[in-house]
């Protein structure tokens, strides 16, 4: 469902979310906190509060940053056009961002406009980017019914305490314990109540706010185990397994568009079959225009790859008219859209070829394509012999996934062959 939108939250409660985004991320290092570190083109914090923003029925999203990134998290919201979102001051401490994240709803002090207290408020950490309506729905609605609810995982690594000489105390049967992931959700008057009450050793030093909701409001949260990916990005290998994972999503999906002429009818056959065991496939035979109704469901499918087939020596224009339809749909607003224009050269001596300045041109294409979020590539599929035929389009479309699987931004306008 499109951002704005209400739908019904589970239970008719009103929902509303605080995603803490002040840290500095000293973990990970580097000069840029984790929260605003660039994937597949985006800030971390994006994908989060696009998260979210997907949830029809969460009223409010309150991002809580520290002051020096007040304007970066409203630029980020602008240029991504993220809606229902509200920016509020961190503070020094996770506790007490969130807790200025809930000071939104009942102190009109921290906000220029006092919002709606919610009946449930979900607390997610807007650094563990890959969270669902599934779980986030769970968590709401055993929060409604125990006051307060988190999302566990099962311990990887066992814990163990140590001694005041350094070595082993005792250790903790693992199985007995879980990992406090995120979301969580509570009844809004629990955690606000218990974030007034809680001491600056809560604030400065506690890292579980659902501690917090049994110390101060003898609430038991009710804890949901949680999926895989609820993991949270703290150290450099958490930020390149996001990007991973991000890219495999958007992998997932190419549409081949071929025109009906008869020199582009067999490959524009054989390439799709040849790519369908490694990727979903949508074929279509068209001259793409603005409102052709197969490739606009396709793009609102959330297809992320196309790969347009052409006979011509340098079909910039077939190229550029989906180009075009693509920037018009704003499918490329939040992620890359990779596009791979493959030149065909059936010729019996090969007769066609490329010059620098079709290079050039393709080069100057794919870089003014680039600033709208489109990645060009380009692919010549050449042979002389039939019978090479299949093992061409092979080549091609190994090398098409190769294209689609990196989205190495550095690869765009060049030409590959098969
Ligand atoms: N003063 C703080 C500290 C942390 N957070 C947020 O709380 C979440 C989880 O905290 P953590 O992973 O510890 O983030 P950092 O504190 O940035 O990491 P580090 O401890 O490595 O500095 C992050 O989204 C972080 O931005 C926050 O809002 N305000
Ligand atoms: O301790 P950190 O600041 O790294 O992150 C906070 C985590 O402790 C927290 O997100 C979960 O344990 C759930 O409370």
């Amino acid at each position: 469902m499109e951002p704005g939108s209400r739908g019904a939250a589970p239970g008719g409660v009103s929902v509303s979310a605080v995603l803490p985004a002040g840290g500095s991320g000293e973990r990970l290092g580097g000069a840029t906190p984790k929260q605003f570190c660039v994937v597949q083109g985006r800030p971390l914090v994006s994908y989060a509060v696009r998260a979210m923003e997907r949830i029809s029925w969460i009223s409010d999203i309150i991002v809580v940053v520290s002051p020096e990134n007040i304007e970066t998290m409203k630029t980020i919201i602008e240029k991504y056009g993220h809606k229902r979102v509200t920016v509020v001051e961190g503070g020094i401490t996770r506790h007490r961002s969130i807790f200025n994240g809930l000071k939104v709803f009942a102190e009109n002090e921290f906000s220029s406009h006092l919002l709606q207290k919610p009946e449930v408020v979900i607390i997610h950490d807007a650094v563990r980017p890959f969270v669902e309506e599934d779980i986030v729905s769970k968590v709401v609605m055993a929060a409604k019914e125990h006051g307060a609810a988190g999302a566990i995982r099962p311990l990887v690594s066992t814990v163990i305490a140590s001694a005041t000489d350094g070595c082993l105390d005792h250790s903790l049967e693992r199985a007995r314990y879980r990992a406090s992931e995120m979301p969580q959700a509570f009844l809004f008057d629990i955690i606000y109540e218990a974030y007034q009450q809680c001491t600056d050793y809560d604030l400065d030093y506690g890292t579980e706010c659902l501690h917090l909701a049994l110390k101060y409001c003898k609430t038991n949260a009710k804890l949901i185990e949680g999926t895989a990916d609820l993991w949270k990005v703290t150290y450099k290998r958490d930020l390149y397994a996001a990007e991973s994972i991000i890219k495999d999503n958007l992998s997932q999906q190419v549409c081949v568009i071929t025109s009906e002429k008869e020199t582009l009818a067999q490959v524009g056959f054989l390439l799709p079959e040849s790519l369908k065991s490694q990727i979903k496939v949508e074929a279509i035979s068209i001259s793409p225009s603005k409102n052709d109704s197969r490739l606009q469901n396709i793009i609102s499918g959330q297809c992320y790859n196309f790969v347009c087939v052409n006979d011509k020596r340098c079909a910039i224009q077939e190229t550029q008219e989906i180009v075009d339809v693509l920037e018009k749909s704003n499918i490329a607003l939040l992620c890359p859209v990779v596009l791979i224009s493959v030149h065909l050269d059936i010729s019996e001596n090969n007769s066609f070829s490329i010059g620098v300045d079709d290079l050039s041109t393709m080069k100057k294409f794919a870089r003014e394509t680039k600033k709208k979020n489109i990645l060009v590539y380009g692919l010549l599929i050449q042979y002389k012999d039939p019978l090479l035929l299949q093992e061409t389009v092979n080549s091609a479309a190994a090398l098409i996934m190769a294209l689609i699987k990196d989205r190495n931004p550095e690869l765009i306008g060049q030409l590959l062959v098969a």
